[in-house]
């Protein structure tokens, strides 16, 4: 078979005009609106391209949003302080007469058919409240930092403005060959996933999705075809930068999706690299469910003049509706054994991730269940085709537990997940709405629970403030006799994970028992707790034996705070996220880590430090493939 490349036409001139045609979509929006719209509005000298039923709609669709003190048709139970709260620039700009609902109807905008017919195929119809209140600003052009809950729909609130300009800036001046725009992910699962929403709600427009753990030479190839819009995790957006495959030259739009994970330490320099490469004038949007003050500080660092819709706001909670939560104590050792009954109980049958803090435990605790659960492990250092099979496994319902790592906390929309369990406290409270917000979405309910051992309740209560929540105490469950080492000492005969180490990769292959390294190793464990931010003395920093002892058997498990779990609020100490054993070889593949986040973290914190968690550590910031050594490959 002959297979024919038709290279699109490359219109670079008229592509470049892009932002100024995107702007002057609202030059006629000034002269139309009222008085308190003009500054807010800029005019421009460009000819305007939307038609005056547009305008009139679209100024319909602002006062209708204002004057919305209600749940909007999204989900009966939203409050409307849920909503609309804390729509700082927008509102300040905005009367406060009341509209209609016009605006959510998504037939009735103005936007491209091509789209309002995709998304109504996926039974998308009216807007959610993030969608509407980031559409007129976003059509004017504005720079924006975008706050909404988890699962409330963000991809489409920054997609639908982009493509839509993007399908009509086309259809008057052809297609190119260079991106238009750009979408910068943390990892690779959720990239897939914000270009997979891009092509199902503008068929027509040609989308890429570039990231590592994949040949580049296909994606080079369809880049040179044409591509209008470029999602993708920033290490392999730099290696096609630097051989020449990617021109971001024209790119007009650049979304940063979970902004707050993109300018941490280890993504946020390749951001900048790739920022560099992009035009001075364009649109940048910075988007997540968590923005903390020290981001805000920063994102004004890359946007220009922004505007910052935040339906979140300070003083509510962080949650996305619809999650209850619960908290239920258990010892260190009895902890794997609560899992069952938890999922029993409150999984209702569908689907359950259970989030764990490294790596090897998601390995260990999937292998463990696997017994009784139809459950596998999904981490950074499981391979890429490995991971696409299991998420998707995942989604279609093939098996119902999932034993993720961070890697699965920010981002991912998966059907039908109706329980979360946090086997291990998270590194800080914005880690913890993530992962909380894989259930909860779009409306619907789903419960999240922390397990937690005595020591770490002044860290549940940290949760607790930070979030803006309140845990359902579950009542213990009695754990006879040491059950939980039952479940997991006997895996690997109980020496195969005691602190003695015998780590190998048993699991030939993709997600065995990952490459790590090092097992044993002193100070592997979670002794490398530094301070933590409750203001505790730090932890023991003397070498251990480790989590791994207490994880195959109580005669190692008490070795100093390196139990399973431990206390785990130390960013940076936590499962000896960056201590030396992560990279001191040991088994297995000459990859890092294994264990973890061997990258140093910027600041010691976790809960009650805004500059939170252990910094870059998705799987992709790096150029995966021409240094897979590199660090961050923590999750
Ligand atoms: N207007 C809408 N009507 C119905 N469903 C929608 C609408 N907008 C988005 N959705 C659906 O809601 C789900 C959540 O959307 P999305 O993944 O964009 O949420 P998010 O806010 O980005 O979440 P997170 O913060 O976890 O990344 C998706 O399944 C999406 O298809």
């Amino acid at each position: 078979m002959m297979n024919i490349i038709i290279r699109r036409s490359s219109s670079t001139i008229s592509r470049l005009n892009l932002a100024a045609f995107a702007c002057s979509s609202f030059e006629t929006i000034t002269t139309t609106l009222p008085k308190q719209y003009h500054g807010y509005y800029p005019s421009t000298s460009q000819p305007d391209l939307l038609s005056g039923n547009c305008i009139i709609s679209l100024l319909h669709r602002a006062r209708g949003f204002h004057a919305k003190s209600g749940p909007l048709d999204f989900s009966a139970s939203l409050p409307s302080r849920a909503g609309f709260a804390a729509i700082e620039d927008y509102e300040e700009a905005s009367p406060s007469k009341v509209g209609n609902d016009d605006g959510l109807e998504i037939a009735k905008l103005d936007i491209s058919p091509e789209i309002i017919s995709a998304l109504a195929k996926k039974g998308i119809t009216k807007l959610f409240p993030i969608q509407r209140a980031v559409l007129v600003p976003a059509m004017q052009g504005r720079d924006m930092i975008g706050r909404a809950r988890t699962g409330t729909g963000k991809t489409l609130a920054f997609g639908i403005p982009i493509m839509d300009k993007i399908i009509k800036f086309n259809a008057k001046h052809g297609r190119g060959r260079n991106p238009l725009a750009l979408v910068l992910a943390p990892t690779r699962e959720l990239a897939r996933q914000v270009e997979k929403e891009f092509s199902e709600s503008a068929p027509g427009l040609d989308t890429i999705c570039v990231y590592g753990g994949t040949p580049i030479s296909s994606q080079m190839r369809q880049l040179d075809y044409g591509v209008d819009v470029a999602v993708g995790t920033p290490g392999r957006i730099i290696d096609l930068l630097n051989r020449g495959a990617l021109n971001l030259s024209e790119v007009q739009f650049v979304v940063l999706d979970e902004a707050d994970q993109m300018l941490q330490v280890g993504f946020q320099e390749d951001v900048e690299k790739i920022l560099e490469r992009l035009p001075q004038s364009r649109q940048s949007l910075m988007f997540s469910a968590t923005m903390p003050s020290w981001i805000r500080k920063l994102t004004q660092n890359y946007l220009k003049d922004p505007v910052t819709i935040d339906l979140v706001g300070d003083s509510d909670q962080k949650l996305a509706e619809g999650i209850s939560l619960y908290s239920i104590a258990s010892d260190m050792h009895g902890k794997a054994s609560v899992i069952g009954p938890l999922i029993t109980e409150h999984a209702r049958g569908g689907k359950c991730i259970v989030f764990t803090q490294t790596k090897r435990d998601a390995d260990r605790l999937a292998y463990a269940m696997a017994r009784n659960y139809r459950c596998e492990a999904l981490h950074g250092d499981i391979s890429q085709s490995q991971r696409e099979r299991t998420l998707a496994s995942f989604r279609d319902g093939s098996f119902n537990v999932l034993v993720a790592t961070d890697v699965a906390a920010r981002g991912l929309d998966i059907p039908n997940v109706d329980l979360i369990i946090h086997y291990e406290l998270p590194n800080n409270s914005e880690i913890f709405v993530h992962r909380s917000g894989r259930t909860g979405r779009a409306g619907k309910k789903g419960s999240a629970i922390l397990i937690y051992t005595q020591d770490q309740t002044r860290a549940v209560r940290v949760i607790e403030r930070e979030v803006g929540c309140k845990f359902t105490e579950l009542p213990r469950i009695a754990t006879e006799g040491g059950a939980s080492r039952d479940m997991l000492g006997d895996m690997g005969g109980g020496g195969r994970f005691g602190f003695t180490g015998g780590m190998r990769d048993r699991r030939s292959g993709d997600s065995g028992f990952g490459h790590s390294s090092g097992q044993g190793h002193p100070g592997f464990g979670r002794s490398g707790g530094y301070s933590d931010s409750f203001g505790r003395p730090g932890q023991d920093r003397r070498p251990s034996s480790g989590r791994f002892g207490s994880f195959g058997g109580p005669g190692t498990g008490k070795s100093q705070g390196g139990n399973f779990g431990g206390s785990g609020f130390s960013r940076s100490g936590g499962f000896g996220d960056f201590s030396s054993s992560d990279r001191s070889g040991g088994f297995g593949s000459g990859r890092s880590s294994g264990f973890g986040d061997n990258l140093p973290s910027r600041n010691n914190g976790g809960f009650g430090n805004s500059r939170t968690s252990q910094s870059a550590v998705f799987g992709d910031k790096t150029n995966d493939d021409q240094n897979p050594g590199r660090a961050s490959r923590a999750y």
